[in-house]
Protein backbone atom coordinates (compact mmCIF):
# COMPACT_ATOMS: atom_id res chain seq x y z
CA UNK A 1 0.00 0.00 0.00
CA UNK A 2 2.85 2.56 0.81
CA UNK A 3 3.84 4.02 -2.79
CA UNK A 4 0.72 3.95 -4.16
CA UNK A 5 1.18 5.73 -7.44
CA UNK A 6 -2.73 7.45 -7.06
CA UNK A 7 -1.95 8.71 -3.41
CA UNK A 8 1.28 10.17 -4.75
CA UNK A 9 -0.49 12.07 -7.41
CA UNK A 10 -2.80 13.28 -4.43
CA UNK A 11 -0.02 14.85 -2.32
CA UNK A 12 0.86 17.16 -5.30
CA UNK A 13 1.05 20.79 -4.71
CA UNK A 14 0.51 23.85 -8.12
CA UNK A 15 2.23 27.15 -6.57
CA UNK A 16 1.32 30.25 -8.62
CA UNK A 17 3.91 33.24 -8.52
CA UNK A 18 5.35 35.70 -9.99
CA UNK A 19 7.93 34.36 -10.88
CA UNK A 20 9.75 31.49 -9.33
CA UNK A 21 12.35 32.92 -6.81
CA UNK A 22 9.28 34.94 -5.13
CA UNK A 23 7.89 31.41 -4.39
CA UNK A 24 11.20 29.73 -4.04
CA UNK A 25 11.23 29.80 -0.21
CA UNK A 26 7.45 28.15 0.02
CA UNK A 27 8.55 25.71 -2.78
CA UNK A 28 11.26 24.53 -0.67
CA UNK A 29 8.79 24.49 2.77
CA UNK A 30 6.17 22.05 0.48
CA UNK A 31 8.94 20.14 -0.71
CA UNK A 32 10.39 19.33 2.77
CA UNK A 33 6.32 18.37 4.05
CA UNK A 34 6.31 16.16 0.48
CA UNK A 35 3.77 17.95 -1.25
CA UNK A 36 5.63 17.87 -3.95
CA UNK A 37 5.33 21.14 -5.46
CA UNK A 38 5.16 22.59 -9.28
CA UNK A 39 5.34 26.08 -10.62
CA UNK A 40 3.66 28.00 -12.91
CA UNK A 41 3.54 31.35 -13.06
CA UNK A 42 0.19 33.61 -13.27
CA UNK A 43 0.50 34.47 -16.74
CA UNK A 44 0.53 30.36 -17.28
CA UNK A 45 -2.06 29.77 -14.69
CA UNK A 46 -5.04 29.86 -17.56
CA UNK A 47 -3.19 27.38 -19.51
CA UNK A 48 -2.92 25.02 -17.00
CA UNK A 49 -6.11 25.60 -16.30
CA UNK A 50 -7.73 24.21 -19.43
CA UNK A 51 -6.49 20.37 -18.75
CA UNK A 52 -9.72 18.75 -17.67
CA UNK A 53 -8.55 17.05 -14.42
CA UNK A 54 -5.85 19.06 -12.46
CA UNK A 55 -2.70 16.72 -10.99
CA UNK A 56 -3.11 18.18 -8.32
CA UNK A 57 -4.27 18.36 -4.74
CA UNK A 58 -4.15 21.64 -3.67
CA UNK A 59 -2.99 25.08 -4.67
CA UNK A 60 -0.44 27.35 -2.81
CA UNK A 61 -0.68 31.10 -4.40
CA UNK A 62 2.06 33.67 -3.22
CA UNK A 63 1.52 37.11 -4.09
CA UNK A 64 4.18 39.29 -4.16
CA UNK A 65 2.44 42.45 -4.51
CA UNK A 66 3.96 43.33 -7.81
CA UNK A 67 1.15 41.31 -9.38
CA UNK A 68 -1.92 42.33 -7.61
CA UNK A 69 -4.80 39.35 -7.49
CA UNK A 70 -7.03 40.95 -9.66
CA UNK A 71 -5.09 41.37 -12.64
CA UNK A 72 -5.79 37.53 -13.20
CA UNK A 73 -8.64 37.57 -11.86
CA UNK A 74 -10.37 34.93 -13.77
CA UNK A 75 -7.84 32.44 -13.87
CA UNK A 76 -7.17 32.51 -9.84
CA UNK A 77 -11.16 32.28 -9.25
CA UNK A 78 -10.81 29.15 -11.52
CA UNK A 79 -7.91 27.66 -9.36
CA UNK A 80 -9.86 28.54 -6.19
CA UNK A 81 -12.88 27.12 -7.65
CA UNK A 82 -11.30 23.85 -8.56
CA UNK A 83 -8.35 23.40 -5.71
CA UNK A 84 -8.59 24.02 -2.79
CA UNK A 85 -5.73 27.29 -2.36
CA UNK A 86 -4.08 28.52 0.52
CA UNK A 87 -2.93 32.36 -0.18
CA UNK A 88 0.35 33.59 0.96
CA UNK A 89 0.80 37.05 1.30
CA UNK A 90 4.61 38.16 0.96
CA UNK A 91 4.43 41.97 1.25
CA UNK A 92 4.21 44.22 4.37
CA UNK A 93 1.37 43.72 6.40
CA UNK A 94 -1.18 46.88 5.22
CA UNK A 95 0.01 47.42 1.51
CA UNK A 96 -1.89 44.55 0.36
CA UNK A 97 -5.57 45.07 2.03
CA UNK A 98 -7.31 45.09 -0.88
CA UNK A 99 -5.99 42.20 -2.75
CA UNK A 100 -6.39 40.13 0.27
CA UNK A 101 -10.03 41.46 0.79
CA UNK A 102 -10.09 40.36 -2.95
CA UNK A 103 -8.82 37.38 -1.96
CA UNK A 104 -11.40 35.93 0.42
CA UNK A 105 -13.99 36.84 -1.89
CA UNK A 106 -12.31 34.38 -4.60
CA UNK A 107 -12.79 31.95 -1.96
CA UNK A 108 -9.30 30.87 -0.88
CA UNK A 109 -9.11 28.06 1.78
CA UNK A 110 -6.70 29.88 4.08
CA UNK A 111 -4.75 33.61 3.94
CA UNK A 112 -1.08 33.72 5.57
CA UNK A 113 0.80 36.62 5.56
CA UNK A 114 4.91 35.58 4.76
CA UNK A 115 7.46 35.16 6.85
CA UNK A 116 5.81 31.65 7.43
CA UNK A 117 7.02 29.13 9.52
CA UNK A 118 7.19 25.21 8.75
CA UNK A 119 5.09 24.05 11.87
CA UNK A 120 2.54 26.78 10.55
CA UNK A 121 2.67 25.63 6.66
CA UNK A 122 2.02 22.18 8.38
CA UNK A 123 -0.90 22.92 9.98
CA UNK A 124 -2.50 24.85 7.34
CA UNK A 125 -1.75 22.23 4.50
CA UNK A 126 -3.26 19.64 7.20
CA UNK A 127 -6.45 21.86 7.31
CA UNK A 128 -7.14 22.31 3.69
CA UNK A 129 -10.50 20.69 2.64
CA UNK A 130 -10.62 18.10 -0.15
CA UNK A 131 -10.41 19.12 -4.02
CA UNK A 132 -13.89 20.33 -5.65
CA UNK A 133 -14.87 17.86 -8.25
CA UNK A 134 -11.63 18.15 -10.18
CA UNK A 135 -12.48 14.41 -11.35
CA UNK A 136 -8.93 12.61 -10.80
CA UNK A 137 -8.07 14.52 -7.71
CA UNK A 138 -10.61 13.68 -5.83
CA UNK A 139 -9.15 11.96 -2.44
CA UNK A 140 -10.56 10.78 1.08
CA UNK A 141 -10.90 13.63 2.87
CA UNK A 142 -8.26 14.55 4.88
CA UNK A 143 -8.69 14.27 8.63
CA UNK A 144 -7.29 17.45 10.64
CA UNK A 145 -5.23 17.94 13.10
CA UNK A 146 -8.06 19.26 15.42
CA UNK A 147 -9.50 18.79 18.59
CA UNK A 148 -10.81 15.48 18.85
CA UNK A 149 -13.59 13.88 21.74
CA UNK A 150 -16.77 14.50 22.78
CA UNK A 151 -16.59 13.78 26.69
CA UNK A 152 -17.20 15.74 29.21
CA UNK A 153 -14.19 17.88 30.30
CA UNK A 154 -13.61 18.36 26.18
CA UNK A 155 -16.78 19.51 25.59
CA UNK A 156 -16.45 22.01 28.75
CA UNK A 157 -12.54 22.77 27.00
CA UNK A 158 -14.79 23.83 23.91
CA UNK A 159 -17.29 25.88 25.36
CA UNK A 160 -14.43 27.67 26.87
CA UNK A 161 -12.63 28.34 23.56
CA UNK A 162 -15.27 29.72 22.38
CA UNK A 163 -16.37 32.20 25.11
CA UNK A 164 -12.71 33.48 24.87
CA UNK A 165 -11.86 33.33 21.25
CA UNK A 166 -14.03 36.33 19.81
CA UNK A 167 -12.11 38.52 22.60
CA UNK A 168 -9.08 39.74 23.17
CA UNK A 169 -7.86 38.43 26.11
CA UNK A 170 -4.70 36.13 27.20
CA UNK A 171 -5.17 32.83 27.92
CA UNK A 172 -3.56 30.30 30.19
CA UNK A 173 -3.49 26.84 29.04
CA UNK A 174 -2.75 24.26 31.72
CA UNK A 175 -2.77 20.89 31.63
CA UNK A 176 -0.26 17.92 31.82
CA UNK A 177 2.30 17.06 28.70
CA UNK A 178 0.66 15.61 25.57
CA UNK A 179 -3.04 16.45 26.57
CA UNK A 180 -3.29 18.88 24.04
CA UNK A 181 -2.57 22.29 24.76
CA UNK A 182 -0.91 23.48 21.57
CA UNK A 183 -4.24 22.39 19.93
CA UNK A 184 -6.51 24.25 22.27
CA UNK A 185 -3.86 27.44 21.30
CA UNK A 186 -4.38 26.93 17.77
CA UNK A 187 -7.96 26.85 18.51
CA UNK A 188 -8.43 29.94 19.94
CA UNK A 189 -6.64 31.49 17.26
CA UNK A 190 -8.64 29.36 14.26
CA UNK A 191 -12.00 30.45 15.77
CA UNK A 192 -10.97 34.26 16.81
CA UNK A 193 -11.19 37.60 14.83
CA UNK A 194 -7.21 37.00 14.46
CA UNK A 195 -8.05 34.05 12.30
CA UNK A 196 -6.34 35.97 8.91
CA UNK A 197 -3.21 36.33 11.02
CA UNK A 198 0.01 34.13 11.97
CA UNK A 199 -0.16 31.73 14.62
CA UNK A 200 3.25 31.90 15.91
CA UNK A 201 4.45 29.12 18.45
CA UNK A 202 7.44 29.26 20.43
CA UNK A 203 8.14 27.35 23.26
CA UNK A 204 10.74 28.94 25.50
CA UNK A 205 11.79 25.55 27.14
CA UNK A 206 13.75 24.57 24.37
CA UNK A 207 15.44 27.79 23.57
CA UNK A 208 18.63 28.71 25.52
CA UNK A 209 18.09 31.54 27.49
CA UNK A 210 20.79 33.51 26.37
CA UNK A 211 19.18 33.08 22.73
CA UNK A 212 15.09 33.62 23.97
CA UNK A 213 15.29 37.44 24.11
CA UNK A 214 16.37 37.66 20.36
CA UNK A 215 14.05 34.55 19.33
CA UNK A 216 11.24 36.94 20.96
CA UNK A 217 11.99 40.41 20.55
CA UNK A 218 14.37 39.87 17.05
CA UNK A 219 18.00 41.64 16.90
CA UNK A 220 19.58 43.91 14.81
CA UNK A 221 22.68 43.54 12.88
CA UNK A 222 26.19 43.16 15.29
CA UNK A 223 23.81 43.17 18.20
CA UNK A 224 25.93 40.12 19.42
CA UNK A 225 28.47 37.74 18.26
CA UNK A 226 26.86 35.73 15.29
CA UNK A 227 24.27 38.66 14.99
CA UNK A 228 25.15 38.68 11.00
CA UNK A 229 22.00 40.08 9.92
CA UNK A 230 19.23 42.16 11.44
CA UNK A 231 16.37 39.62 11.94
CA UNK A 232 12.42 40.08 13.44
CA UNK A 233 11.45 37.80 16.27
CA UNK A 234 8.16 36.35 16.81
CA UNK A 235 6.45 39.02 18.44
CA UNK A 236 7.16 41.08 14.98
CA UNK A 237 5.97 37.83 12.67
CA UNK A 238 2.83 37.38 15.21
CA UNK A 239 1.97 41.24 14.42
CA UNK A 240 -2.02 41.00 13.63
CA UNK A 241 -2.11 37.61 14.84
CA UNK A 242 -1.14 35.14 17.80
CA UNK A 243 1.96 34.52 19.49
CA UNK A 244 1.61 30.95 21.95
CA UNK A 245 4.31 30.60 24.35
CA UNK A 246 4.50 27.40 25.22
CA UNK A 247 6.31 26.28 28.61
CA UNK A 248 5.63 29.71 29.74
CA UNK A 249 7.03 28.68 33.20
CA UNK A 250 10.20 27.56 31.77
CA UNK A 251 11.10 31.14 31.10
CA UNK A 252 13.71 33.07 33.06
CA UNK A 253 12.64 35.75 35.49
CA UNK A 254 14.48 38.28 33.22
CA UNK A 255 12.43 37.68 30.26
CA UNK A 256 9.53 37.56 32.34
CA UNK A 257 9.69 40.99 33.57
CA UNK A 258 10.38 41.41 29.56
CA UNK A 259 7.10 39.61 27.88
CA UNK A 260 4.85 41.56 30.80
CA UNK A 261 6.18 44.46 29.33
CA UNK A 262 4.76 43.65 26.44
CA UNK A 263 1.57 42.71 27.76
CA UNK A 264 1.56 45.90 29.42
CA UNK A 265 2.85 48.49 27.07
CA UNK A 266 2.38 46.83 23.76
CA UNK A 267 5.66 47.83 23.25
CA UNK A 268 9.47 46.38 23.02
CA UNK A 269 12.61 46.67 21.19
CA UNK A 270 14.86 44.41 18.96
CA UNK A 271 17.79 43.60 20.49
CA UNK A 272 20.41 45.96 19.84
CA UNK A 273 18.02 48.70 18.99
CA UNK A 274 16.50 51.59 21.17
CA UNK A 275 13.47 52.17 18.45
CA UNK A 276 10.86 51.15 20.06
CA UNK A 277 8.73 48.94 18.17
CA UNK A 278 4.45 48.53 18.72
CA UNK A 279 2.92 44.62 18.93
CA UNK A 280 -0.72 43.89 18.70
CA UNK A 281 -0.59 41.11 19.62
CA UNK A 282 -2.52 38.14 21.07
CA UNK A 283 -0.92 36.34 23.87
CA UNK A 284 -1.68 32.74 24.82
CA UNK A 285 0.84 30.56 27.15
CA UNK A 286 0.66 27.51 28.30
CA UNK A 287 2.41 25.53 31.07
CA UNK A 288 2.54 21.86 32.71
CA UNK A 289 3.69 23.15 35.83
CA UNK A 290 2.05 24.67 39.02
CA UNK A 291 2.49 28.08 38.12
CA UNK A 292 1.19 28.98 42.02
CA UNK A 293 3.75 26.64 43.28
CA UNK A 294 6.47 28.31 41.03
CA UNK A 295 5.34 31.58 42.25
CA UNK A 296 5.81 30.56 45.85
CA UNK A 297 9.14 28.59 44.97
CA UNK A 298 10.32 32.68 43.64
CA UNK A 299 11.17 31.37 40.04
CA UNK A 300 7.30 32.71 38.60
CA UNK A 301 6.56 36.08 38.85
CA UNK A 302 3.05 36.91 40.34
CA UNK A 303 2.44 40.16 38.35
CA UNK A 304 3.05 38.03 35.24
CA UNK A 305 0.47 35.09 36.05
CA UNK A 306 -2.43 37.58 36.96
CA UNK A 307 -1.90 39.45 33.79
CA UNK A 308 -1.32 35.95 31.68
CA UNK A 309 -4.40 34.18 33.69
CA UNK A 310 -6.72 36.60 33.18
CA UNK A 311 -9.04 33.44 31.38
CA UNK A 312 -7.50 29.74 31.90
CA UNK A 313 -8.54 26.69 30.44
CA UNK A 314 -7.00 23.26 31.54
CA UNK A 315 -7.01 20.80 29.69
CA UNK A 316 -7.81 17.29 31.55
CA UNK A 317 -5.27 14.30 31.25
CA UNK A 318 -6.52 11.76 28.97
CA UNK A 319 -6.98 9.36 31.93
CA UNK A 320 -9.68 11.25 33.20
CA UNK A 321 -11.70 11.18 29.75
CA UNK A 322 -11.43 7.54 28.57
CA UNK A 323 -13.68 7.57 26.38
CA UNK A 324 -12.23 10.26 23.71
CA UNK A 325 -9.41 7.72 23.42
CA UNK A 326 -11.49 5.82 20.51
CA UNK A 327 -12.70 8.70 18.11
CA UNK A 328 -8.62 9.90 18.81
CA UNK A 329 -7.09 6.64 17.66
CA UNK A 330 -10.22 6.59 14.74
CA UNK A 331 -8.82 10.83 14.05
CA UNK A 332 -5.33 9.40 13.89
CA UNK A 333 -5.42 6.34 12.04
CA UNK A 334 -7.64 8.22 9.36
CA UNK A 335 -4.85 10.96 9.14
CA UNK A 336 -1.99 8.95 8.60
CA UNK A 337 -3.80 6.85 6.10
CA UNK A 338 -4.63 9.75 3.97
CA UNK A 339 -1.04 10.21 3.82
CA UNK A 340 0.54 6.97 3.28
CA UNK A 341 -1.89 4.49 2.58
CA UNK A 342 -1.03 2.54 5.27
CA UNK A 343 -4.49 1.32 7.35
CA UNK A 344 -5.10 -0.03 10.56
CA UNK A 345 -7.96 -1.40 12.98
CA UNK A 346 -8.35 -2.30 16.34
CA UNK A 347 -10.77 -5.11 17.84
CA UNK A 348 -13.29 -4.08 20.21
CA UNK A 349 -11.10 -5.64 23.27
CA UNK A 350 -8.05 -3.78 22.19
CA UNK A 351 -10.02 -0.20 22.03
CA UNK A 352 -11.16 -1.22 25.66
CA UNK A 353 -8.10 -1.95 27.13
CA UNK A 354 -6.39 1.03 25.20
CA UNK A 355 -9.31 3.08 27.10
CA UNK A 356 -8.54 1.51 30.06
CA UNK A 357 -4.48 2.25 30.22
CA UNK A 358 -3.41 5.04 32.70
CA UNK A 359 -1.62 7.49 30.08
CA UNK A 360 0.87 8.82 31.63
CA UNK A 361 2.46 10.72 28.19
CA UNK A 362 -1.29 11.42 27.60
CA UNK A 363 -2.73 11.91 24.08
CA UNK A 364 1.21 12.27 22.88
CA UNK A 365 2.01 8.78 24.47
CA UNK A 366 -1.53 7.39 22.45
CA UNK A 367 -0.33 9.03 19.10
CA UNK A 368 3.31 7.56 19.23
CA UNK A 369 1.60 4.05 20.52
CA UNK A 370 -0.35 4.21 17.44
CA UNK A 371 2.11 5.00 15.30
CA UNK A 372 4.25 2.24 16.55
CA UNK A 373 1.48 -0.52 15.92
CA UNK A 374 1.54 0.79 12.51
CA UNK A 375 4.73 -0.11 11.63
CA UNK A 376 4.88 -3.21 12.94
CA UNK A 377 1.85 -4.56 11.88
CA UNK A 378 0.63 -3.01 8.82
CA UNK A 379 -3.41 -3.14 7.24
CA UNK A 380 -3.89 -5.32 10.24
CA UNK A 381 -7.08 -5.94 12.78
CA UNK A 382 -4.80 -5.52 16.08
CA UNK A 383 -6.34 -7.96 18.96
CA UNK A 384 -5.17 -7.08 22.65
CA UNK A 385 -1.84 -9.31 22.59
CA UNK A 386 -0.33 -7.19 20.30
CA UNK A 387 -0.47 -4.11 22.67
CA UNK A 388 2.70 -3.15 24.29
CA UNK A 389 2.77 -5.26 27.46
CA UNK A 390 2.72 -1.71 29.62
CA UNK A 391 -0.66 -1.59 28.48
CA UNK A 392 -1.24 -4.49 29.30
CA UNK A 393 0.31 -4.37 32.73
CA UNK A 394 -0.52 -4.88 36.16
CA UNK A 395 -1.06 -0.83 36.16
CA UNK A 396 -4.14 -1.54 33.84
CA UNK A 397 -7.38 -3.97 34.06
CA UNK A 398 -9.24 -4.77 30.75
CA UNK A 399 -13.34 -3.94 30.96
CA UNK A 400 -15.18 -4.84 28.23
CA UNK A 401 -16.80 -1.59 28.31
CA UNK A 402 -17.82 1.81 29.49
CA UNK A 403 -21.53 0.29 30.11
CA UNK A 404 -20.30 -2.51 32.52
CA UNK A 405 -19.38 -0.12 34.84
CA UNK A 406 -22.15 1.76 34.92
CA UNK A 407 -23.97 -1.71 35.10
CA UNK A 408 -21.72 -2.74 37.91
CA UNK A 409 -25.21 -2.49 40.54
CA UNK A 410 -27.26 -5.04 38.62
CA UNK A 411 -24.59 -7.38 37.11
CA UNK A 412 -21.31 -7.06 39.15
CA UNK A 413 -19.58 -10.37 37.35
CA UNK A 414 -19.89 -8.45 33.77
CA UNK A 415 -17.00 -5.98 35.03
CA UNK A 416 -14.39 -8.77 34.87
CA UNK A 417 -15.74 -10.28 31.52
CA UNK A 418 -13.31 -8.34 29.73
CA UNK A 419 -10.52 -9.18 30.97
CA UNK A 420 -8.04 -11.49 29.21
CA UNK A 421 -4.83 -12.83 29.86
CA UNK A 422 -2.55 -12.53 27.23
CA UNK A 423 0.44 -14.47 26.50
CA UNK A 424 2.77 -12.65 28.58
CA UNK A 425 1.15 -13.78 31.71
CA UNK A 426 0.45 -11.05 34.60
CA UNK A 427 1.56 -10.88 38.35
CA UNK A 428 -1.96 -11.85 39.65
CA UNK A 429 -1.22 -10.86 42.94
CA UNK A 430 0.10 -7.26 42.10
CA UNK A 431 -2.80 -7.12 39.52
CA UNK A 432 -5.42 -7.70 42.92
CA UNK A 433 -3.75 -5.08 45.06
CA UNK A 434 -3.75 -2.88 42.50
CA UNK A 435 -6.89 -3.06 41.08
CA UNK A 436 -8.00 -2.43 45.08
CA UNK A 437 -5.95 0.38 45.73
CA UNK A 438 -7.37 2.20 42.75
CA UNK A 439 -11.18 1.10 43.74
CA UNK A 440 -10.96 2.54 46.86
CA UNK A 441 -9.21 5.35 46.67
CA UNK A 442 -11.87 5.67 43.78
CA UNK A 443 -14.48 5.31 46.20
CA UNK A 444 -13.09 7.49 49.01
CA UNK A 445 -12.81 10.59 46.21
CA UNK A 446 -16.14 10.15 44.91
CA UNK A 447 -17.64 9.90 48.58
CA UNK A 448 -15.61 13.06 49.81
CA UNK A 449 -13.16 10.67 51.94
CA UNK A 450 -16.37 9.78 53.93
CA UNK A 451 -14.78 6.12 55.08
CA UNK A 452 -18.48 4.68 56.37
CA UNK A 453 -20.18 5.81 52.42
CA UNK A 454 -17.02 4.36 50.41
CA UNK A 455 -17.48 1.29 52.39
CA UNK A 456 -20.69 0.89 51.64
CA UNK A 457 -20.32 1.61 47.43
CA UNK A 458 -17.51 -1.31 47.86
CA UNK A 459 -19.80 -3.52 49.87
CA UNK A 460 -17.30 -3.29 52.69
CA UNK A 461 -17.36 -3.23 56.68
CA UNK A 462 -16.49 -0.03 57.72
CA UNK A 463 -13.51 -1.66 59.38
CA UNK A 464 -12.56 -3.76 56.98
CA UNK A 465 -11.95 -0.47 55.24
CA UNK A 466 -9.94 0.78 57.23
CA UNK A 467 -7.99 -2.11 57.74
CA UNK A 468 -7.27 -2.07 53.82
CA UNK A 469 -6.95 1.15 54.24
CA UNK A 470 -4.10 0.98 56.70
CA UNK A 471 -2.15 -1.97 54.97
CA UNK A 472 -1.69 0.13 51.72
CA UNK A 473 -1.29 3.52 53.43
CA UNK A 474 -4.37 5.16 51.54
CA UNK A 475 -5.56 7.87 53.40
CA UNK A 476 -9.20 9.59 53.42
CA UNK A 477 -8.68 12.93 52.69
N1 LIG B 1 -7.99 16.02 21.51
C1 LIG B 1 -7.07 15.67 20.61
N2 LIG B 1 -7.44 15.14 19.45
C2 LIG B 1 -6.52 14.76 18.55
N3 LIG B 1 -5.19 14.86 18.71
C3 LIG B 1 -4.77 15.40 19.85
C4 LIG B 1 -5.68 15.84 20.86
N4 LIG B 1 -4.96 16.34 21.89
C5 LIG B 1 -3.67 16.21 21.54
N5 LIG B 1 -3.53 15.66 20.32
C6 LIG B 1 -2.27 15.35 19.64
O1 LIG B 1 -1.35 14.97 20.66
C7 LIG B 1 -0.06 15.52 20.42
C8 LIG B 1 0.34 16.40 21.59
O2 LIG B 1 -0.50 17.55 21.62
P1 LIG B 1 0.06 19.00 22.00
O3 LIG B 1 1.43 19.21 21.44
O4 LIG B 1 -1.01 19.99 21.68
O5 LIG B 1 0.19 18.79 23.59
P2 LIG B 1 0.78 19.78 24.67
O6 LIG B 1 -0.12 19.65 25.84
O7 LIG B 1 0.97 21.13 24.06
O8 LIG B 1 2.18 19.11 25.00
P3 LIG B 1 3.47 19.77 25.73
O9 LIG B 1 3.03 20.17 27.11
O10 LIG B 1 4.44 18.65 25.76
O11 LIG B 1 3.87 20.92 24.87
C9 LIG B 1 -0.18 16.28 19.11
O12 LIG B 1 0.26 15.44 18.07
C10 LIG B 1 -1.65 16.57 18.97
O13 LIG B 1 -2.02 16.67 17.62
Amino acid sequence: MVGNPAHEQEQRMLVVGAELDAARSIMDMLGFLKRRPAFVTFDDLADELETESLPFSAATLVSDGRVGLGEHQSAIDGLAARLPTLLVLDYPRGDGDDSYRHGKAAGFASCMHAPIALNQLRFELDRLPAPRGNGRAVRRTRPQHTLVGQSYPMRRVRQLIERVAATDASVLILGESGTGKELVAREVHRTSNRAAGAFVPLNCGAIPRDLLESELFGHEKGAFTGAITARPGRFEMAEGGTLFLDEIGDMSLDMQVKVLRVLQEQTFERVGSNKTLTADVRILAATHRNLEAEIERGNFREDLYYRLNVFPIEVPPLRDRPEDVEPIVGSILARLEAEDGISLDFTDQALVALASYRWPGNVRELGNIVERLRILYPDERLDIDRLPSRILGADNVVLTSGDDIRNMERAPGDVINGVRLTSAGVDLRALTTRLEVRLITQALSLNDGVVARAAKMLGLRRTTLVEKMRKYDISSD
